[in-house]
């Protein structure tokens, strides 16, 4: 059974709580690493946590909310052995597993609807790493991060 990490910082906590929400429906088991409100917090020490539980294999994977995506996924890309990508829709949350074997999903909480946000996660957790070639390019990366 899959376990995902969870994090946001404040301008991703109501979309963490709904994703939550859509987990427990889905019977999929979670870890959450806060933030616990809407109370403001710097979106780098949440990318890093969940990056670690990752990459450590405490969890399969993980997604990571703020208001953009874009600080927590930079955040979560600095542990060495994340692929984190930040999908607004549910293409790019494809490609990201079957091309990139992306390990992090970020998402924007101030962008996105709920409902899409919730297509997005559903896309991202049922796609599938398609190797072959994305895997010599997947090597290639974690070259660069050896450097
Ligand atoms: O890091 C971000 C942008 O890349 C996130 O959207 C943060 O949630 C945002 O910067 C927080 O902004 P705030 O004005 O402190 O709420």
């Amino acid at each position: 059974m899959m376990k995902i990490a969870i994090g946001s910082d404040h301008g991703g906590f109501n979309l963490k709580e709904r994703i939550k929400e859509f987990l427990e429906s889905q019977s999929i088991e979670y870890v959450d690493y806060g933030t616990n409100s809407s109370e403001s917090v710097d979106y780098p020490e949440y990318g890093k946590k969940v990056a670690d539980a990752v990459v450590s294999k405490e969890v399969d994977k993980g997604i990571v909310i703020c208001g953009t995506g874009i600080g927590i996924s930079i955040a979560a890309n600095k542990v060495k052995g994340v692929r984190c990508a930040l999908c607004n829709e549910p293409f790019s949350a494809r490609l990201s597993v079957e091309h990139n074997n992306a390990n992090v999903l970020a998402l924007g909480g101030r962008i996105l609807g709920e409902d899409l946000a919730i297509e997005i996660v559903s896309t991202w957790l049922n796609s599938k790493f398609q190797g072959g070639r994305h895997e010599r390019r997947i090597n290639l990366i974690s070259e660069l991060e050896n450097k």
